[in-house]
Order: C-alpha cells, then sequence, then structure tokens
C-alpha cells in the first residue's frame, strides 16, 4: 500500500507497539511525547494519521495544545486511549471529534496486551469510524501476518469495550487474588459483559459490538492474564495491599481505577444499574474489603437473568 506519514503522540507501552507494527509496515512514523525532544507541531506536520496513545488524563490537555497547530485537511485521527474524561464523562474519541469535527476520528481497540503484541505473538483489533474509508485506511496501515485488524462502524460501542472491560479486569484480579474458583470467574465475566451491554446501550452504542473483539474478546484477555495492569490492581489488592501501594509499583496506567469514579458519576445521571462497578468503585475507596464486596455481589436480591 501507499507510504503514509504517521505522528503518534505518547510513547508509552502501547504508543511503542502500535509505532513498531506502522514502522515494520513501511510507514514513516514520528512519535512526540512530553518531555521528549520532537516539537507536537513537528510531528504533526503534513501527518496523514495522527495516533493519540496516550493515557486518559493528557488527552483533554494535548487536543487543546492541538487545536492551535496548523493540521493538513486531510488528517485522520485514531485514538487508541482506554478511558473517560472525569469532568464531561466524554470518551477520548469524543474530545477528539467535538475538537476536530472535520476530521474523521477512528477508535482503535481490541484484546492487545502490548507486551505480546511487541513480541509479535498473534492478536487481533478492531479499527471503527463513522467514516468507512478512513476505518479501512487505518486497518491497512496496521494489519500484518501477526495483527490483523477488522473494522467496524460503531466507534463508541467498540471504544466503551475496551473502556468497561478494565473495570471487569479489576474485579476478576480480585476473584483469581481469592482463589474463587473457576465457576465465579466465568460468573463474574458473564454478568460483567451483561452490565456493559447495559451501560453501552444507554450511550448508544450497539449490542453486538460489545459481543466482539472489544468487548469480549478484551474481556477475555485482560480478565485472565496477570499481563493486564486492571488485573494486577484487584489480585494485589486481593493479597491484601492497599490501592496507593498497588499503584507505586505498577508499570504503566490502570485505566480502570478512573475509568469506575465516572462511571459512578454517569451511572447516577442517567439511572444505570452497575452493581460490580459499585463493588469495585467501594473496594478502590477503601470502604470494603474483597470478601465483603463478594457478599455484596452474592446477596443481591434474586432476579431473572434478562429484563424480558
Ligand atoms: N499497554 C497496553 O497493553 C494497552 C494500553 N491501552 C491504552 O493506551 C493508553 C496508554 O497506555 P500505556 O501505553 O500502556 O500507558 P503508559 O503508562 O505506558 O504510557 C502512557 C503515555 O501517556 C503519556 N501521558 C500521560 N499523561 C500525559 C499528559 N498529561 N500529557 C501528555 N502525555 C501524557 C505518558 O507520557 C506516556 O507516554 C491507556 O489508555 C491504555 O488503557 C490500550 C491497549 C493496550
Ligand atoms: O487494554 C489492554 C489490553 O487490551 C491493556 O490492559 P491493561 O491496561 O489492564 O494492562
Amino acid at each position: 500500500m501507499q507510504k503514509t506519514t504517521i505522528g503518534i503522540l505518547g510513547a508509552g507501552a502501547w504508543a511503542m507497539a502500535l509505532a513498531n507494527l506502522a514502522t515494520d509496515n513501511g510507514h514513516e512514523v514520528r512519535i512526540w511525547s512530553r518531555g521528549g525532544k520532537v516539537s507536537l507541531s513537528a510531528v504533526l506536520q503534513n501527518a496523514d494519521i495522527i495516533l493519540s496513545a496516550i493515557s486518559m488524563t493528557g488527552v483533554s490537555e494535548i487536543v487543546s495544545q492541538m487545536e492551535f497547530l496548523p493540521l493538513s485537511a486531510k488528517t485522520i485521527f485514531v485514538t487508541a486511549t482506554k478511558g473517560l474524561d472525569p469532568q464531561t464523562t466524554c470518551t477520548p474519541s469524543q474530545i477528539w471529534q467535538g475538537a476536530f469535527p472535520d476530521h474523521p476520528v477512528v477508535v482503535l481497540s481490541g484484546p492487545n496486551l502490548s507486551a505480546e503484541i511487541r513480541q509479535s505473538l498473534p492478536a487481533a483489533t478492531v479499527v471503527a469510524s463513522k467514516n468507512q474509508k478512513a476505518a479501512q485506511l487505518v486497518q491497512q496501515v496496521f494489519s500484518s501476518s501477526c495483527f490483523r485488524v477488522y473494522t467496524n462502524p460503531d466507534p463508541i460501542g467498540v471504544e466503551l469495550g475496551g473502556t468497561l472491560k478494565n473495570i471487569m479486569a479489576i474485579a476478576a484480579g480480585v476473584c483469581d487474588g481469592l482463589h474463587l474458583g473457576t465457576n465465579a470467574k466465568a460468573a463474574l465475566v458473564t454478568r460483567g459483559l451483561t452490565e456493559m451491554v447495559r451501560i453501552g446501550q444507554n450511550w448508544g452504542a450497539k449490542t453486538e459490538t460489545f459481543y466482539g473483539l472489544s468487548g469480549l474478546g478484551d474481556l477475555l484477555a485482560t480478565c485472565n492474564s496477570p499481563l493486564s495492569r486492571n488485573y494486577q490492581v484487584g489480585y494485589q489488592m486481593a493479597g491484601g495491599k492497599t490501592l496507593v501501594e498497588v499503584l507505586a509499583n505498577l508499570p504503566g496506567t490502570a485505566e480502570g481505577v478512573n475509568t469506575c469514579q465516572v462511571l459512578i458519576k454517569r451511572a447516577q445521571e442517567h439511572s444505570i444499574a452497575i452493581p460490580i462497578t459499585e463493588q469495585v468503585y467501594a473496594l478502590l475507596q477503601g470502604e470494603v474489603t474483597p470478601r465483603q464486596a463478594l457478599e455484596e455481589l452474592m446477596l443481591r436480591d434474586i432476579k431473572p437473568e434478562y429484563n424480558c
């Protein structure tokens, strides 16, 4: 395919894994990071694609900086951040699209533990956009024999799958840390998916998206892998550490911690039932022990599996 110029924002674990995939496919990659030597304007200049893989805490700030810098009219934005904005509860793609309404925005999300991808182990992901051509271009840029990229027309669903599963990964880490067994884990992940679908429906996402790679796929990856930082938060808290102690030694960002707080706010505003998230939040706040959180979930009112 035609060689493209890609500006990558962030130089963390995920940004560098994606940079390697694009470089290996022969594209020109420029990387910007805070404190790095390359200026933001140099990275943006004539870029076909700007890919953001910075943590949620930096997204609004970087978007504001970029609004005043010159951009090519055809630049496609790709967001790979899995988080929610604490002030507005917006997703990263909503922030990017709000600031750059005339540019296509593509969400990239899937079961993509960066440590495995950097070893060229096989993986698949999803690129989702309202602009099909933009999604197809990004698909071509990153596809390879070890990274299979699917397109999807539901960006909010794809983005929420990757974002909400981080909370379930914390809960799954607790489940394994308490040695609750395979049945408990299956119940947690399945009910976690139901909770994610309920939140997604309220947000306007398509239900079927959550049964794809970015929803169920990413749940399976992060709820079962010690490589997941979110899983590690739950696992280590079940072992008796406080959140502060866990975060002090965690390599990189565990977005689920902030996402949980934002989701509590949004669920209250929109009257969405999120029992698992509530218990994860109470645990992270130090209001309940892992065992108490489990008991709260097991002793909820009994009810039908689905509201018909
Ligand atoms: N590591 C992984 O396996 C995957 C991570 N993600 C998502 O990608 C995002 C980044 O994750 P990682 O690369 O793992 O995290 P990381 O902690 O390794 O890197 C975070 C990057 O964001 C930058 N950053 C943080 N705050 C910033 C600010 N205020 N302004 C500018 N830059 C800022 C850091 O300098 C760093 O370059 C997260 O939202 C994560 O959920 C998504 C898929 C896979
Ligand atoms: O999103 C991820 C894999 O798809 C990375 O998970 P963690 O952020 O929990 O490490």
